[in-house]
């Protein structure tokens, strides 16, 4: 993309996460990079359902205070499995296990975003079904292998060799799996675009 759209405040992505990155240049936004290194344990009293908004929101408040007239964006994803949260695996070998808990069945993942600015202070989740088929045991031995499970919720990545071979459905955004749903982060900044002050989206 050659051109960027225009906002009316500068856009902060509050994010250490290339995926993100990567969506919000591909939707035409211009923005600087700035992580929110936040605790991310989570209370068994929260909702699963509620957990990737509430430590987006943490993410987008860290930066909040120092950032005045700016729009901060922060996000969160987590993959749901037998009602249990799978997080990024700590090593190969719980990525294994992570994946040979996903294969052949439907599990869910949730990202949470969380837009905090001027006039502003929104967080929404966003919920997409994944169906893997029966993965064979080569196939995860050899993606685990190559390492790029290790910095993904749920030990995979929807772009990547594993999402390519081994999801048979998809219900839901595949960039809120990949983990941005863009759709809604659009639909959040709509009243900071100078190109489309006019009009209103309905959603
Ligand atoms: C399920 C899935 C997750 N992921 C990634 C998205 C996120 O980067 C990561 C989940 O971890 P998060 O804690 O949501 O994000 P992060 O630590 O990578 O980045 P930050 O907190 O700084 O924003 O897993 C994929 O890339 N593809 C997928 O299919």
């Amino acid at each position: 993309m050659s051109s960027s759209l225009s906002l009316q405040y500068p856009l902060i992505l509050a994010s250490n996460s290339p995926r993100r990155k990567e969506i919000l240049t591909q939707a035409g936004f211009d923005f600087t990079i700035l992580p929110a290194d936040i605790d991310e344990s989570i209370d068994a009293a929260w909702q699963i359902e509620d957990v990737p908004g509430i430590l987006a929101e943490k993410k987008a408040k860290v930066l909040a205070e120092s950032c005045p007239n700016q729009l901060i964006l922060a996000a969160d994803t987590i993959v749901v499995v037998d009602g249990q949260i799978l997080n990024k695996p700590a090593d190969k070998q719980e990525a294994r296990e992570m994946l040979l808990q996903l294969s052949g069945k439907d599990h869910e993942v949730f990202t949470g975003i969380s837009l905090i600015g001027p006039n502003v202070a929104d967080t929404q989740v966003d919920r997409a079904v994944v169906s893997f088929r029966n993965l064979l045991d080569w196939e995860i031995d050899w993606y685990v292998k190559g390492g790029s499970s290790l910095d993904k919720a749920g030990a995979y990545g929807v772009q990547d060799f594993i999402g390519m071979v081994g999801i048979s459905r998809l219900e839901g955004s595949f960039y809120t799996v990949m983990g941005l749903p863009i759709h809604r982060v659009y639909h959040m900044m709509q009243p900071y675009i100078l190109e489309g002050r006019q009009s209103i989206l309905s959603f």
